[in-house]
């Protein structure tokens, strides 16, 4: 995909922006505060019907404006174009696809975004969940056929966990079936998509860190050294007592390591950040091995990600991996030599203005 032109409205201080960016490149430099991250939010709103700043996305909604609304046209793998739209009030968000109503799965396999902020480092150290929506989110966009397995293997852990709440105890082995054939396939997915994303990951770690010993260790949700039924049964008293499942695919959780320690516990902050790059980086590169442009990579604030010489190793990648990237910071001279980036396109944004120079 390739976004060809990009409408913005009533995003933060963005009253009313449109720009066609470049299919590589895109450069976006401004003072603090102008409106940086605020384009680069638009974009992730149409790609993943959410902000990635706040949990309440209708806290993006301009401060005046009832709504917002984010379009763009959109060129596919097939070279067709379409248009897609999100528009988010206090109360709903109405997504439209070639002017038909669609839901947030259909827009976020148009549009897969990938965003690399000054807070992914979190990615590593914060609750298991974060980590878990990453892995699903490579593995969503790689097999259309996991989102339909996901949804059934929820619906029956809501089921269960209503059950075990209220003990209705008879109608639990039902949704059992279901638990644990779509667990199944779901744990399926995510061991095969770690192992195929260990090598890239490893090639980025050590073109972004120097090292060449990490490693990713995927932890099911359960203890994989004993099958799911057998844990779902020996469990039961205990999920009775808590409520809930305690063991499953909705426990999962991968580490990362380097030379056999565990990285949170022992990397740099700066290390941490450079690990969290060559991860999503090994994420998009691994997509884009299937089909070149098929993710749109934004990098919010690159100068307080990364020191002057990775900012340059991070451009020359992006520049030859066949991918649109929207790249944010205050200064251009944080973009390194600029006759080195081919076919790249620069927006200013002044007090939500943005512009092309
Ligand atoms: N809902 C909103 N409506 C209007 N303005 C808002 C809203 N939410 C935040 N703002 C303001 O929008 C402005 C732009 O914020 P943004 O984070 O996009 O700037 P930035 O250029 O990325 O800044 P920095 O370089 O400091 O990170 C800020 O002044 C912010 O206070």
């Amino acid at each position: 995909m390739t976004l060809l032109k990009l409408d913005v409205l009533a995003v933060r201080n963005i009253h009313s922006a449109s720009i066609s960016p470049s299919p590589a490149i895109n450069l976006i430099t401004g003072a603090n505060a102008s409106g940086k991250s605020s384009l680069l939010e638009a974009i992730f709103i149409l790609g993943r019907s959410r902000s990635f700043r706040t949990t309440h996305t209708k806290q993006a909604i301009s401060f005046d404006q009832s709504q917002l609304t984010v379009s763009a046209q959109n060129r596919q793998h097939s070279g067709s174009i379409s248009t897609l739209g999100i528009q988010i009030d206090n109360k709903q968000c109405h997504i439209r696809i070639d002017q038909e109503d669609r839901q947030k799965a259909d827009l976020a396999y148009a549009l897969p975004v990938q965003l690399i902020h000054p807070k992914s480092y979190r990615l590593l150290d914060s609750g298991p969940q974060i980590r878990r929506e990453f892995l699903d989110w490579g593995i969503f966009n790689q097999h259309k056929n996991f989102l339909p397995c996901w949804r059934k293997f929820n619906k029956a852990l809501q089921q269960r966990n209503a059950l075990l709440k209220t003990r209705q105890l008879k109608q639990i082995p039902a949704w059992d079936k279901e638990f644990l054939e779509y667990g199944q396939v779901i744990n399926d997915f995510r061991v095969a998509y770690v192992a195929s994303l260990q090598p890239v990951f490893l090639d980025m770690a050590r073109q972004f860190l120097n090292k060449d010993d990490v490693e990713l260790r995927f932890l099911a949700g359960w203890d994989d050294r004993q099958a799911l039924d057998t844990i779902l049964k020996s469990d039961l008293d205990r999920d009775m007592r808590y409520g809930f499942t305690n063991s499953g695919p909705h426990r999962a959780d991968f580490q990362t390591y380097q030379d056999k320690r565990l990285a949170k516990d022992y990397l740099s902050r700066g290390q941490q950040k450079l690990l969290v790059l060559a991860l999503m980086l090994a994420q998009v590169t691994l997509l884009n091995q299937e089909s070149p442009y098929s993710c749109c990579i934004l990098i919010d604030d690159l100068a307080s990600e990364l020191d002057a010489e990775n900012r340059a190793k991070l451009i020359k990648y992006l520049v030859g991996l066949s991918c649109q990237v929207f790249i944010s910071s205050t200064d251009v001279a944080d973009f390194g030599d600029l006759s080195a980036i081919e076919n790249y396109k620069w927006f200013h944004v002044e007090h939500g203005d943005v512009k092309q120079l």
